[in-house]
């Protein structure tokens, strides 16, 4: 593929695509029995204390999809260990399954032979219609392990660009119910975003009627 003109792989495409050097689409990772316990499992997340938020970024904007973070508590732009822009409480712990998904999605996306990290970062996003995310890079981590990405409900269009710039290149793909998305090496610090949502498209199979979730799983580098 020419570098300079990736642009559109959707939506003919539904096979393993490396999307640019170290970003992994792997379409239908999830079964539908382990998209419903995720989907059962961030809704226990949403809950109170430490629950779903609207994110504030410090322009006085709103980020349009909704957050919950699991064990260090993102805001724009740190890390904390408890809410320290919404309700104070202290932040939920990372799951082990989410560290034994993150593992398993490493070596899914770059063989058996990689050794992953210790992920301990989980961040929900919640997408209704309407919700978008702009490009940004996750750079507020000290690891430059994989970023694992887990699509739920909803498809999505999501824009994967390059390091340099948000502009070109970038390709726009699919992310289905059950996608897994993985960024990591000279892809690690590359912009991304989701510039639309396609309401409708999930399953009321995996218990989610309406809206996308996605779960993003990083490592962070911190000292306790
Ligand atoms: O929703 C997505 O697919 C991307 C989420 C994301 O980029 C983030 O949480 O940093
Ligand atoms: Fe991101």
């Amino acid at each position: 593929m020419d570098d300079d003109h990736r642009e559109v792989l959707f939506p003919l495409t539904r096979e393993r695509t490396e999307v640019a050097p170290g970003a992994v689409h792997v379409p239908d990772w999830l079964d539908q029995e382990q998209q419903r316990r995720l989907v059962a499992a961030c809704r226990e997340w949403a809950r109170p204390p430490a629950g779903l938020r609207t994110v504030r970024t410090p322009g006085g904007g709103e980020m349009t999809a909704r957050q919950v973070c699991l064990g260090w508590h993102w805001y724009p732009y740190g890390y904390a260990r408890t809410v320290v822009d919404g309700d104070g409480a202290p932040v939920t712990p990372f799951p082990d399954l989410l560290g034994t998904l993150a593992r398993s999605a490493v070596r899914e996306a770059y063989g058996t032979a990689v050794e992953p990290g210790a992920y301990d970062i989980g961040l929900v996003n919640f997408y209704d219609a309407h919700a978008r995310m702009g490009l940004h890079r996750d750079s507020d981590e000290r690891a430059d392990e994989p970023v694992v990405s887990l699509s739920l409900g909803d498809s999505c269009l999501f824009r994967f660009g390059n390091t340099e710039s948000r502009g070109r290149p970038y390709t726009d793909v699919e992310l289905r119910s059950g996608d897994l998305f993985v960024f990591g090496g000279p892809s690690r610090f590359a912009y991304h975003g989701v510039p639309k949502v396609y309401p409708g498209t999930g399953s009321a199979a995996i218990g989610m009627e309406r809206g996308r979730l996605n779960i993003t799983l990083r490592v962070s580098g911190f000292a306790d």
